[in-house]
C-alpha cells in the first residue's frame, strides 16, 4: 500500500498527517511555535521553527503509524501564505520571515500601485490590488529599511517553499501560493515580467513556478535521514493553506463554498475562469486544481480574535489546556441568546483585508451596557468574527457566484456552537466532512495525485471526501442576525477615522 504525507506550516504550528491511498488518516501530529510581534501590526517568525516542527511531526507520525519509510511515496506541502523568507547566496536566512498579517508595508503598496500605472492597471497585470500582507511589498520594505540585508538578498521564498528547499534542495513554488506574492500573472499562471520590470525587481530572486500536483523533486539524503524517510520520496508542488484547505474540503468545482475559522478567516469559492471583484475586496488567485482559479475573502484576525480574548483578557482560564479553555469560554457564551443582547464586536485587531483593506483598522466592542456579562462578550467576539465572514459572503453573492453548499472548516468550526452560529449568521445550511483535516489533508491528496494514484485532483476528492454532518439555520436567530448585520457593517465607516488615529498613537 502507498502512503502520503501532508505537512501544513501554519501560523501557530505545523500539522502533519499521513494518509493511505484511500484517504484514510493513519496518524497525525502537531507542533506549536511562537510568533514575534516586535511592534503593533508587525509579525515575524524564525523559519528554523518551521523546519524543527516539520522534522518532529514527520518522525512522530512515522513512529505512531509503524508504516515502513519506503511505503511513503510522496509529500505535499501547505503553509501560511504571503510570508517572505529572505535568503542569501549560501541559503542563510537573512532575518526573521515577515508574515501574511504583517502590516508594515503601506508605503511600498502605494509605490507598487503607482509604478504599475494605478490600481486598475495593477489588477490587469496580477489580478489583485497591492495589499500590505502580500510578498512583493515586503521585498521593497527590505530594500527601503534594511539596505544591508537587501544587498545580501539572493532568493525570496514563501514559508512552505522554504521547507521544500530544506527537503529537496530546490527553489520551487506553485501557482496557488505564488498568486499571493502579487508578482504572478494569475491569468497566465507565470511570473509577471511586466510588473517585475516596472518595480525593478530581479526575476532571479524568485523560485520556479509549477502546478500544485507536479512533482518538484525528491528528498536529499540528509533530509531523508532527518525525517526517517527514503530518497525516493517525492515532493509535489502543494498549495497555499487556503487552496490546500479547499482541496481538503472538496471545493474543487463551482457551487461549493468553504469557510474557515483559523487564526485568519477565509471564504473561498472555486471558479472555472478567473473572476474578479472590481473593487478588489476579494483576492483572485490560481487554484491548486490545474487550470482553475478561485476567489476568496480573508479576515486577518478571525479565530485569532477569540484566541486573544480567551488567552489575554478572560480571567480564570489561564493554565487550562487550550481545547478546554475554548470550551469553557464558549460554554458561557452558549447561555447567551443570539445577538448578545445588542452588543457588537469588530474583530480588526491587526487591521483588516476583506472588505476594508485597511492596515490601521482596529477592534472594538460597541453597545456595552451594565447587564452584559463575560458570556455576552465572548459570544459577541464570536459573532463579530462570523459577521466579518458574512461580509465576504455578501460580496461573493453580489457577483452572482452560485453558492449551493457551504462547508465549514478550521479550528473554530470544530465547535458545534460556532457551526450553528455560522448557519444562523449566513442564513445557510452548513456541512462538515468526515475527515476535517483541512490543508494538510488537501496537500496529502495532491501528493497522491502527483504520485499517479489518482487521475487528477477532482478524482482524488471524489474518492476520498465524504459529508458527515449538516447544521440547519435556526429561523429566529437568522432574523436577529439579519437585524444586527447592517448595524455591524455601518460601524467601520463611522469609526474609521478614530481607529486610524488610535493606530497611529499605538505605532509610536
Ligand atoms: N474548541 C474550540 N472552540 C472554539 N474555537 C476554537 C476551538 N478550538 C480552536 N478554536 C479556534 O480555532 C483557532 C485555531 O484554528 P486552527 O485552524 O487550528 O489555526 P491555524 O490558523 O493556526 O492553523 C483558534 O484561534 C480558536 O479561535
Ligand atoms: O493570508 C492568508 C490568506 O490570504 C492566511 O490565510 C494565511 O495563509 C495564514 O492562515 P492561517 O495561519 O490562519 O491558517
Amino acid at each position: 500500500m502507498s502512503y502520503y504525507l501532508g505537512i501544513d506550516i501554519g501560523t501557530s504550528g505545523t500539522k502533519t498527517l499521513l494518509i493511505d491511498v484511500s484517504g484514510k488518516v493513519i496518524a497525525e501530529a502537531n507542533a506549536e511555535y511562537p510568533l514575534e510581534q516586535p511592534k503593533p501590526g508587525w509579525t515575524q517568525q524564525d523559519p528554523e521553527h518551521w523546519w524543527k516542527a516539520t522534522v518532529s511531526t514527520v518522525r512522530e507520525v512515522m513512529k505512531a503509524s509503524k508504516v515502513k519509510p519506503e511505503a511513503v511515496k510522496a509529500i505535499g506541502l501547505s503553509g501560511q501564505m504571503h510570508g517572505s523568507v529572505f535568503l542569501d547566496k549560501d541559503d542563510n536566512v537573512i532575518r526573521p520571515a515577515l508574515l501574511w498579517n504583517d502590516q508594515r508595508t503601506a508605503a511600498q503598496c502605494e509605490e507598487i500601485t503607482a509604478k504599475a500605472g494605478g490600481r486598475n492597471a495593477l489588477i490587469k497585470l496580477v489580478a489583485n490590488p497591492a495589499l500590505t500582507g502580500f510578498q512583493a511589498p515586503k521585498i521593497l520594505w527590505l530594500r527601503d529599511n534594511e539596505k544591508r540585508n537587501f544587498d545580501r538578498l539572493a532568493k525570496v521564498l514563501l514559508p512552505k517553499d522554504e521547507i521544500r528547499r530544506r527537503l529537496t534542495g530546490d527553489y520551487v513554488t506553485e501557482v496557488s501560493d505564488a498568486s499571493g506574492t502579487l508578482l504572478l500573472d494569475v491569468v497566465k499562471r507565470k511570473w509577471s515580467t511586466k510588473l517585475l520590470s516596472k518595480i525593478e525587481l530581479d526575476a532571479a530572486l524568485l523560485p520556479r513556478v509549477v502546478e500544485s500536483d507536479e512533482v518538484t523533486g525528491t528528498l536529499t539524503s540528509q533530509a531523508a535521514k532527518q525525517l526517517g524517510l527514503t530518497t525516493d520520496c517525492k515532493v509535489v508542488g502543494g498549495a497555499g493553506d487556503c487552496a490546500a484547505g479547499a482541496v481538503g474540503n472538496g471545493v474543487v468545482k463551482s457551487g461549493v463554498l468553504s469557510t474557515s475559522i483559523g487564526t485568519s478567516g477565509v471564504m473561498f469559492v472555486h471558479s472555472d475562469e478567473p473572476q474578479y471583484d472590481a473593487a478588489g475586496r476579494l483576492h483572485t488567485f490560481c487554484h491548486a486544481v490545474n487550470g482553475k482559479w478561485h476567489m476568496m475573502g480573508v479576515n486577518l484576525t478571525s479565530g485569532g480574535a477569540l484566541q486573544w480574548w480567551v488567552d489575554s483578557v478572560v480571567q480564570g482560564l489561564a493554565g487550562i489546556p487550550e481545547k478546554s479553555r475554548y470550551e469553557a469560554a464558549t460554554r458561557e457564551a452558549e447561555k447567551v441568546a443570539a445577538g448578545s443582547n445588542g452588543l457588537l464586536f469588530l474583530p480588526y485587531l491587526n487591521g483588516e483585508r476583506t472588505p476594508h483593506a485597511d492596515p490601521n483598522a482596529r477592534g472594538s466592542f460597541v453597545g456595552l451596557n451594565t447587564t452584559h456579562t463575560r458570556g455576552h462578550l465572548t459570544r459577541c467576539v464570536m459573532e463579530g468574527i462570523t459577521f466579518a465572514l458574512r461580509d465576504s459572503l455578501a460580496i461573493i453573492e453580489s457577483l452572482d457566484v452560485p453558492v449551493k453548499q457551504v462547508r465549514a472548516s478550521g479550528g473554530g468550526s470544530k465547535n458545534p456552537m460556532w457551526r450553528q452560529m455560522q448557519a444562523d449568521v449566513f442564513g445557510k445550511k452548513i456541512t462538515t466532512l468526515e475527515v476535517e483535516q483541512g490543508p494538510a489533508f488537501g496537500v496529502a491528496l495532491l501528493a497522491a495525485v502527483g504520485d499517479g494514484a489518482y487521475r487528477n485532483v477532482e478524482a482524488a476528492c471524489k474518492a476520498t471526501i465524504k459529508v458527515a454532518d449538516e447544521t440547519k439555520p435556526d429561523r429566529s436567530a437568522v432574523k436577529r442576525y439579519d437585524e444586527l448585520f447592517p448595524i455591524y457593517r455601518d460601524l467601520y465607516a463611522s469609526l474609521k477615522d478614530s481607529m486610524n488615529k488610535l493606530a497611529d498613537i499605538q505605532g509610536r
